[in-house]
């Protein structure tokens, strides 16, 4: 009991050191929990933390349990991070029941509790938007329509917009005024049909099944009115319509809903995110506290005035001040470089130098792009200098062709009215069920009227080959047993003995080709992420939960999954994150930004190169290249407008120098064509590196791969390592024997000529 009490007095001493940690206005913020609060402000003024801070506060001080405070992220890695944060402060296990992940995750845990009340059952599986695709395609071709005609990635997107914006296919068929419109509302129909039929949900789903859950059963509605008597909400300025309702319709009887964002950073309006539940909140909530968090503790005083300077080219915006007490710091500098190739190399260049000159980190730098593709050159010039990155985003390991098999068969084991995931799995790995026998199973089911897996059960009563009607028999054993399995063990025993029984590890491992190895390796790495998950969610380690979390997986997921890398992400992925050392890269007219013709979308670019700029702590580097490949050609490229509106247009201000501008050398000017015939070879080693890409969640540790010294075969075009020089590629050999001396193009040290014999050179392969 004693120990009881004195630990009670130290949790409370150690929360009035936390408010006092807290400025005013953000203490506010944290002590106002009764009633509707809004915090719109600037970036890194501690509105995240504010929430964290406020999550423990309820539990402590409101005497709150944490299975009444819903609190809503965009990823799952920020939601981990608050967890993880409220438990420091209030112990362990001090937020089991807090319902806290994104929304996407937090209503899929919803729906599998009421699945039933909307015609599915809590095994759904959840299509993403591969998935979607697909199935969209497929209807498009069960029309008649040709997918030129009408195209399936759009199709796609505006199905999406319109689940977003809470359109039925109806309202969409009643406003189509051409052939191609009525025909996407015709899709849009059938998608959702099919998705019904199929039990299947897709991401917007996750969104507005539960308004249609909630409008349909008040009683479940109210339920968790009464239930989440806190509701909080970051990075609010990119909810869209669906967030807005849904949450809106939870706060209804308590009103206990906290949000909080930064109209500047608003970067999602492509995927249906609205400003206007900013202006929307003022008019629900009339009593609203609004909090104003005005100062900026993440960044220098130099990279605060460049990024206010850069967004009050905006028209539409908030009025705010954002000013930061931090040292003014160095200036911003500016790369230019010929092409991508050397943008990506004076990057790398400034991160070796960086890390001797002020001890920074692999870890402590990021590198930001605006599309995924520009990775590549990137990734190619820190594997040749050695350091050590990881790839956020692009393609996911989710997206892998073994994981997508892998994960179709953990959806069927679950739900056998997924078709989708039946037509994946049926021949694979080959059982010899071939094109033919599966026309011939489905026009048995449709003529009986049965589903497909009832049609495949049934195999034996019809007249089918013998070899076909067993091997049909096989599958449906190893469904049934692995069915079984799931029904009393992990999801890590599952996959195990899913990997036994179709023996697809040993089959990849006998292929042994390097596709085979790399699919090998994959699966292993998804068995482990399974394992990590089981020990992880000792709570729920079922199969249901494991294939939520992996469906659910985002971009930024395991972005802090350890080890000492350079992180790589588009700006999109980087939202809510901060490093000590950022570099923004690309900004070309017409990459970033990349659509300027556009007012709105200029200024959405604007918004996301504000992002960009924020997330640095100490040192900003922006770069542009004057030429760029594209679609596999070399395009002139022009420096971004956005360059100029750094610093206002003028280099000094009276706060000191902004902006630090490296123009191109004479030196490099003229070697802009040296080795024009290396791009070949250089892009078919980066698309070697591509295809090796894994997972966001696996490591990816880079290494210089060399061989041993082989001096005597040394040729022009090698490239070698120098224990000072770095890396660089032979330009000439002159001479023979020990007088050989050659002449090598270091990419840092640039050009020297070295006796062979004691230059001690490692061939780099
Ligand atoms: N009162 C404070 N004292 C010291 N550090 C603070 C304070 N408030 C916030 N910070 C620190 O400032 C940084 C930015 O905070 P946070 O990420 O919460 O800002 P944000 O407003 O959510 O930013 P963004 O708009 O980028 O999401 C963090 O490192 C945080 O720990
Ligand atoms: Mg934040």
């Amino acid at each position: 009991m004693i120990n009881g009490i004195l630990d009670t007095q130290k949790l409370l001493a150690k929360l009035e050191t936390l408010l006092k940690s807290l400025n005013t206005e953000q203490k506010k913020a944290v002590e106002t929990t009764k009633g509707p609060v809004m915090i719109i402000a600037g970036a890194g003024s501690g509105k995240t933390r504010v929430i964290t801070f406020r999550i423990a506060y309820i539990i402590n001080k409101e005497n709150c349990a944490p299975n009444q405070i819903l609190a809503l992220t965009f990823t799952n890695k920020a939601a981990n991070e608050m967890r993880s944060r409220v438990e420091e402060i209030l112990g362990t296990g001090s937020t089991r029941g807090l319902w806290i992940g994104t929304f996407h995750s937090n209503f899929a845990r919803l729906l599998r509790q009421h699945a039933d009340r909307l015609g599915f059952t809590s095994d759904y599986t959840i299509y993403d938007a591969d998935d979607s695709k697909n199935l969209i395609k497929q209807i498009i071709t069960e029309l008649g329509i040709a997918t030129d005609v009408l195209a399936p990635n759009a199709v796609q997107g505006k199905i999406s917009m319109a689940k977003n914006r809470l359109v039925t296919p109806e309202q969409m068929s009643q406003n189509a005024s051409d052939f191609i419109s009525e025909k996407t509302a015709e899709v849009f129909y059938k998608y959702n049909e099919r998705l019904q039929k199929n039990n299947a949900l897709d991401f917007d789903d996750l969104l507005i099944k539960p308004i249609k859950l909630f409008n349909e059963h008040p009683e479940i509605l109210a339920h968790y009115q009464e239930r989440f008597q806190y509701i909080m909400i970051d990075e609010y300025q990119d909810t869209n319509r669906a967030q807005y309702i849904v949450a809106k319709m939870l706060a209804g009887q308590h009103r206990n809903i906290c949000v909080v964002g930064d109209d500047a950073q608003s970067i999602y309006s492509w995927r249906g995110a609205d400003i206007a539940n900013i202006l929307g909140f003022q008019n629900d909530y009339k009593e609203a506290t609004i909090c104003r968090l005005e100062e900026n503790y993440r960044c220098t005083k130099t990279i605060l005035k460049v990024a206010n300077t850069v967004i009050s080219n905006n028209k539409e915006q908030l009025e705010k001040t954002l000013y930061t007490s931090n040292e003014t710091g160095e200036p911003v500098t500016l790369f230019e470089a010929t092409d991508e190739r050397r943008e990506a190399e004076k990057v790398a260049m400034a991160i070796r130098e960086r890390k001797l000159s002020s001890g920074n980190q692999n870890s402590d730098f990021a590198i930001f792009y605006r599309t995924n593709a520009q990775s590549r050159a990137l990734e190619d010039a820190l594997r040749f200098n050695g350091i050590a990155y990881r790839v956020f985003g692009g393609v996911s390991f989710y997206k892998r062709k073994e994981i997508k098999d892998i994960v179709a068969y953990l959806r069927f084991i679950l739900n056998s009215r997924d078709e989708e995931s039946l037509l994946r799995i049926i021949n694979f790995p080959a059982r010899g069920v071939g094109e033919t026998s599966l026309k011939r199973l489905k026009d048995i089911a449709i003529e009986e009227g049965f589903s497909l897996y009832e049609a495949i059960c049934r195999a034996t009563h019809y007249d089918l080959q013998n070899r076909l009607i067993s091997a049909l028999n096989d599958f449906r054993m190893l469904i049934e047993d692995l069915r079984e399995i799931a029904q009393q063990h992990t999801a890590y025993e599952v996959v195990a003995e899913l990997l036994r029984k179709t023996r697809l590890l040993e089959i990849l491992k006998n292929e042994n080709t390097a596709e085979a190895n790399a699919r090998y390796d994959n699966l292993q790495e998804f068995l482990n992420f399974a394992r990590q998950f089981c020990d992880k969610s000792a709570e729920d380690p079922s199969l249901n939960a494991f294939l939520q979390s992996a469906s659910l997986a985002t971009d930024q997921d395991n972005a802090d999954a350890n080890g000492n890398q350079v992180t790589l992400m588009t700006i999109h992925a980087a939202k809510g994150l901060e490093f000590p050392v950022v570099f923004v890269t690309g900004l070309e007219e017409r990459l970033f930004p990349l659509n300027p013709d556009e007012p709105r979308e200029l200024e959405e670019e604007r918004r996301l190169f504000y992002v960009a700029l924020t997330r640095a702590e100490k040192k900003l580097y922006v770069s542009f290249a004057k030429s760029r490949y594209k679609f596999g050609q070399s395009f002139p490229a022009k420096r971004s407008r956005f360059i100029e509106e750094l610093d206002g247009g003028s280099v000094v201000t009276e706060g000191g120098k902004l902006l630090d501008e490296i123009r191109l050398q004479d030196a490099e000017k003229s070697r802009y064509h040296y080795d024009d015939s290396e791009y070949t070879s250089r892009s078919n080693f980066s698309d070697r590196a591509q295809s090796r890409r894994v997972a966001p969640a696996a490591s990816r540790q880079t290494s210089l791969t060399s061989s041993s010294a082989k001096k005597s075969a040394i040729a022009v075009g090698m490239k070698v390592q120098h224990k000072i020089f770095g890396t660089g590629k032979v330009m000439a050999v002159q001479g023979s024997g020990d007088d050989t001396k050659i002449k090598v193009f270091f990419r840092g040290a640039g050009e020297k000529t070295l006796v062979l014999k004691y230059a001690n050179l490692t061939v780099v392969e």
